[in-house]
């Protein structure tokens, strides 16, 4: 039967940093449900403010960082060392520290930066190799993806009003017009968020306030952020601070394992 999806989980902290120890707790739990079953967890990253929030997995012993497959949620079409980087940004906050083995992070393929179309063709093969092989899916079923959100509303490069927002087949695309710049990023698609096994979305500071009561209070606005809801039995996480959560009227719950 046709289940309609989770209701999403809101849990806030009273500050970012009571928020990051949490969010590592949950990715242990979610890391050790995905072993259990098919030893292996998948993971996808965005950039912005997400990767500090991961510090408290560095020198985490739950985690067992060779059974890890990354893959970024979106990525600037920038080099691989630049600064604009969300691979160069994940390295400096959490994969330089910890001990995974480099060929499991899925980065773009930098011959390919001047033709996004092959750029964007290439990143989905990666996840073609990791998800088609071993599952029959449509679109390939992340254990976890993490999700930052600007203050328009926009989450990985899905921005509101882009005809991007409508694609149903691909599960990489490309932008040439990204008003958060720069310019020019791959991002997946809503088909692949929303077949997660679980999404979290990671959101602190004031300067989310209007935006988490907008996406979470009035869904019907069809921000791109209230578009991910991820399809049952997924589960839609929010971990926000207080500050960002001030004036969102959507139920929190307390936050457990
Ligand atoms: O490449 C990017 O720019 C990000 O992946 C983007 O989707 C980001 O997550 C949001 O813009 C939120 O960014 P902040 O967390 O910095 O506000």
């Amino acid at each position: 039967m046709h289940q309609p999806p989770n209701p999403p989980v809101l849990y806030s902290f009273p500050s970012a940093s009571d928020l990051s120890p949490a969010l590592a707790q949950f990715i242990a739990k979610a890391q050790k449900e995905s072993l259990e079953k098919k030893g292996r967890f998948t993971v996808a990253l965005s950039g912005g403010s997400l990767p500090k929030q991961l510090k408290d997995l560095i020198g985490n012993a739950a985690i067992k960082w060779d059974k890890w497959q990354v893959f970024y949620a979106d990525e600037r079409v920038v080099p691989l060392d630049h600064p604009d980087s969300n691979h160069h940004l994940c390295m400096s906050e959490l994969f330089e520290h910890v001990p995974i083995p480099h060929q499991n992070i899925h980065t773009l393929d930098p011959t390919f930066l001047d033709d996004l179309e092959e750029l964007s063709d290439a990143y989905e093969q990666q996840l073609i190799r990791e998800f088609a092989q071993r599952d029959t899916a449509r679109f390939p079923i992340f254990d976890l993806i993490l999700l930052g959100i600007g203050p328009d509303g926009h989450t990985c490069s899905l921005f509101p009003g882009h005809e991007l927002l409508r694609e149903e087949d691909r599960w990489v695309a490309y932008i040439e017009n990204s008003p958060k710049p720069p310019p020019k990023r791959i991002t997946f698609t809503f088909p692949v968020v929303n077949h997660a096994a679980r999404v979290a979305f990671v959101a602190t500071g004031e300067g989310k306030v209007d935006i988490l009561s907008d996406v979470l209070d009035y869904p019907e606005k069809g921000l791109p952020s209230s578009r991910v809801r991820p399809a049952y039995p997924g589960q839609l996480y929010w971990f926000v601070d207080d500050s960002a959560s001030a004036k969102v009227q959507y139920p929190k719950s307390p936050f457990s394992l």
